[in-house]
């Protein structure tokens, strides 16, 4: 506990030191609303944890979403730090919601449009209603000098994103917008291997919480080594803090593996999606198959009746 307050005095002492208070936002004045709690915490210095929004709106049904939503904001405060969920209402980003804006965004639900960075001007400007993902909300709280986010998963590198290019846009956004990012790692469904050799091409330091292994969201264990292996808060705070000095421009990616406590399901979850991506594959290869099979059969037609055409 004392390495948490050390680390979160550090944090604040940073904020201070790097963004003078309201710097950014007075330049950005009127595009970006903060809640009344999230401009006096930045204003004085005190550590504000974004969070996303993707979560609440998709993630979750109602009202599982905002009893989620509010346990996590409830956590920050226990740990010292300010929340500052992420969405925008009406057209107007905000950095940090009230009891009812939250509620809003939780009964709004899929009909609040799911925001990753490129969507986010065609939001505004259609004054409509976005539920954040990790890009928008990385750049929201860079917008206004928060320096940490935590949420569950990120995107990254889909299955066979070789071929087509289904990579998440938050990888880019760790490539370009100084936020550390505290996660539980991207989702098993993804192709983790593909996700880290990515996330070296941005230049974004991966780092593993108490391991050396890049965790696989459900499970500790990915069978994927990181570089970075932090065991503490403090260690996390130099780690955010030298990046942020040296004006790396990258964000950071902090993976803390699933608590022992919950391994169990996890474990659980974990291998029901084995199974299904297994099955998956297997009907792929059926389908393959099929077509293979009725193409081997119109190839073969096709050419008896250009031979008779040409040779009646
Ligand atoms: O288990 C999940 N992890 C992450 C997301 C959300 O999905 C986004 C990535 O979406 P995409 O793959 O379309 O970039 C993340 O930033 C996050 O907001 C989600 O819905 N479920």
């Amino acid at each position: 506990m004392e390495s948490s307050s050390s680390a979160l005095s550090r944090l604040s002492n940073l904020q201070r030191h790097l963004q003078p208070p309201h710097s950014n936002s007075k330049i950005r004045q009127g595009l970006v609303k903060l809640s009344p709690e999230v401009a006096e915490a930045l204003s004085t210095g005190h550590p504000v944890v974004a969070l996303e929004s993707t979560i609440i709106s998709h993630g979750m049904p109602y009202p599982k979403n905002l009893e989620t939503a509010k346990e996590v904001e409830a956590i920050v405060r226990e740990n010292g730090a300010v929340p500052a969920t992420v969405a925008i209402l009406d057209g107007v980003p905000c950095v940090g919601l009230s009891m009812g804006e939250l509620e809003r965004l939780a009964t709004l639900g899929t009909k609040a449009q799911k925001t990753a960075r490129r969507d986010i001007a065609h939001v505004v400007a259609n004054r409509g209603n976005g539920a954040t993902t990790v890009s928008a909300t990385m750049f929201f709280a860079s917008m206004v000098g928060i320096h940490v986010f935590v949420t569950g998963g990120i995107g990254g590198v889909h299955r066979h994103g070789e071929q087509t290019m289904d990579i998440s846009s938050d990888l880019t956004e760790l490539g370009r917008t100084p936020v550390a990012v505290i996660s539980a790692g991207v989702k098993s469904i993804l192709d983790i291997p593909r996700t880290l050799e990515y996330l070296e091409t941005q230049g974004v330091c991966v780092a593993a919480y108490n391991t050396n292994e890049f965790p696989a969201f459900f499970t500790e264990r990915s069978g994927c080594k990181v570089h970075c292996r932090v065991d503490t808060p403090d260690d996390c705070a130099r780690l955010i803090d030298a990046n942020l000095k040296l004006k790396l421009g990258t964000g950071t990616l902090i993976a803390v593996p699933i608590p022992k406590e919950h391994s169990a399901s996890g474990g659980l979850i974990e291998s029901a999606i084995q199974i299904a991506l297994r099955e998956a594959r297997l009907e792929t290869s059926q389908l393959h198959f099929v077509f293979n099979f009725f193409l081997q059969f119109i190839i073969y037609f096709a050419s008896s009746f250009t031979y008779m055409e040409l040779d009646p």
